[in-house]
């Protein structure tokens, strides 16, 4: 049984903000790695997660490509309380507020 304090074990500093931990590692989301199953595992794991990789990667790119993007209020990405809501999809507990700008 998966509980939040099994998860918080299996990543290091599980709840910090640490998008370089994928990084070269040999974790992936293809169902064979349990710390990281977004598209859950075994014979029941998702068959559309091919569309959702593809459409959520462009989509991203377009975004980063055309906008500039800044915490509001100064705030500092160290700062940031990455802190949790219970859910289906695990929503942030405080709202990321940003400040998107056209990218010059
Ligand atoms: C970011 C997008 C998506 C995420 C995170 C996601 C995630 C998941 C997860 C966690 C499951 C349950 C797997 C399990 O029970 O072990 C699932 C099942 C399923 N997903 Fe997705 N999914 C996404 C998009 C899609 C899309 C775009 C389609 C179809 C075009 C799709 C079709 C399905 C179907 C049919 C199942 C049921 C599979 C079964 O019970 O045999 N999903 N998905």
């Amino acid at each position: 049984m998966f509980t939040f304090q099994y998860i918080l074990k299996l990543w290091r500093d599980a709840e910090e903000f640490k998008p370089e931990r994928f990084l070269d590692s040999p974790v992936d989301f293809k169902g064979q790695h349990f710390q990281f199953i977004p598209f859950g595992s075994g014979r029941r794991s998702c068959p559309g997660s091919a569309f959702p990789l593809i459409t959520a990667e462009l989509a991203l790119v377009n975004l980063i490509c055309y906008f500039d993007f800044a915490l509001a209020g100064g705030a500092r990405p160290e700062d940031l309380d990455m802190t949790e809501a219970p859910g289906i999809v695990t929503p942030r507990k405080i709202p990321l507020l940003v400040v998107a700008s056209l990218a010059s």
